[in-house]
């Protein structure tokens, strides 16, 4: 019996990472939901929307770990969604300590505050733990990491799965959608913001992606802790996709110039960080145990859309 509800007053729901794209959207649908006392946590102020009301905020960095000690003890959470991570593949690469505190000892605290107050964990975790031989891959996929960011994403998992805690681990791929005050961008915006500004871009046609939704991440995320569902849960979109098909359908949706984008080819395409080519994920196992339902890649875009004119 799969719920979307949590069981009877489970206790308070802890977020960290809550001004991210993901944190955004989680607080968005707990709020919707009214069924959690929400403890939403971020490094430095709260950059969520002033509208919203009926949650608490606190300043947790990950990485300090008697700042999450203390924020675990003070609040008690039950649940805790764990979406903080340092996400920028190509910094990652080259700021590699500050992408270890943030990606794996982080988890560290993170593990010994839900162990202390007896929480269950939802871990986002990412495609980039493949090398992208043979993508899409399922949940028994063997990893293999070509990027640092990939190698710390799977060390904690393996911190994660070898803990006492009770988790569940959701792998994404290739996030987009919109939120407030946003510290990164995504594929979606970025080719609409660079065609309207008249720039030419060259998309990979190489890579396989099962791009997902923001929403539906946050939905799968919810879905894994109200069942408290254990292991690993693949929670992307499921649509197979190059980034140059992305990029089509994003200036058909916005009516752009599609003369200002051309292929290319990962090998002609330089990036600090290598990127696996061929990974997506097959969602399968969500879909039935969890009754995960994502949306297509373009009802995505006109959820996106919707906002964006609801933001201008
Ligand atoms: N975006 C994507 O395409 C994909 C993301 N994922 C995973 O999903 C999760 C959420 O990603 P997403 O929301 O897209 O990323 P964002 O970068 O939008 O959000 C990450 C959040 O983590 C916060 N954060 C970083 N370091 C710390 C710290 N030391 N203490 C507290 N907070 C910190 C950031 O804070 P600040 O806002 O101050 O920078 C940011 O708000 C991550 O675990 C990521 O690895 C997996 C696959 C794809
Ligand atoms: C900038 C750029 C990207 N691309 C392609 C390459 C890549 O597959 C896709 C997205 O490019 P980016 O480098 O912006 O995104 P990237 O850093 O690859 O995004 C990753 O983020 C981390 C957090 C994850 O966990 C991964 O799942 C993945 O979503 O677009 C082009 O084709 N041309 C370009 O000029």
């Amino acid at each position: 019996m799969v719920s979307n509800t949590p069981r009877n007053n489970p206790g308070p729901i802890l977020v960290t990472g809550a001004n991210g794209l993901l944190g955004q959207k989680l607080i968005k649908r707990l709020l919707e939901q009214q069924q959690y006392e929400i403890i939403a946590t971020g490094r430095g102020a709260c950059r969520l929307p002033e509208s919203w009301k009926g949650y608490t905020y606190a300043s947790m960095d990950i990485t300090d770990e008697s700042a999450v000690m203390e924020v675990f003890g003070k609040y008690a959470p039950k649940l805790v969604i764990h979406g903080a991570a340092m996400t920028n593949v190509d910094q990652c690469e080259t700021e590699r300590e500050d992408c270890y505190a943030q990606n794996v000892r982080a988890v560290s605290h993170i593990l010994n505050g839900c162990e202390a107050q007896g929480a269950y964990l939802v871990h986002v975790s990412t495609d980039f733990i493949f090398d992208g031989a043979e993508g899409p891959y399922d949940e028994q996929a063997v990893p293999n990491p070509i990027n640092y960011y990939g190698e710390t994403k799977l060390q904690a998992e393996k911190l994660i799965l070898d803990s006492r805690v009770k988790a569940g681990i959701a792998r994404t791929v290739l996030v987009y959608g919109i939120s407030h005050d946003m510290s990164r961008s995504n594929i979606v915006l970025w080719v609409k913001d660079s065609i309207e500004k008249g720039k030419t871009l060259q998309l990979v046609d190489d890579q396989l992606r099962t791009p997902t939704l923001a929403e539906d991440l946050a939905e799968g995320c919810l879905l894994m802790a109200a069942n408290q569902a254990e292991g690993i849960y693949n929670i992307s979109g499921e649509e197979v996709l190059t980034p140059y098909e992305m990029a089509m359908q994003t200036v058909d949706f916005f009516k752009l110039d599609k003369t200002k984008i051309t292929k290319t080819d990962s090998t002609a395409f330089q990036q600090t960080a290598k990127r696996p080519l061929k990974t997506g994920f097959i969602i399968q196992k969500a879909k039935d145990q969890l009754n995960y339902k994502p949306k297509s890649f373009k009802k995505g875009i006109e959820i996106l859309a919707k906002q964006l004119n609801l933001a201008n």
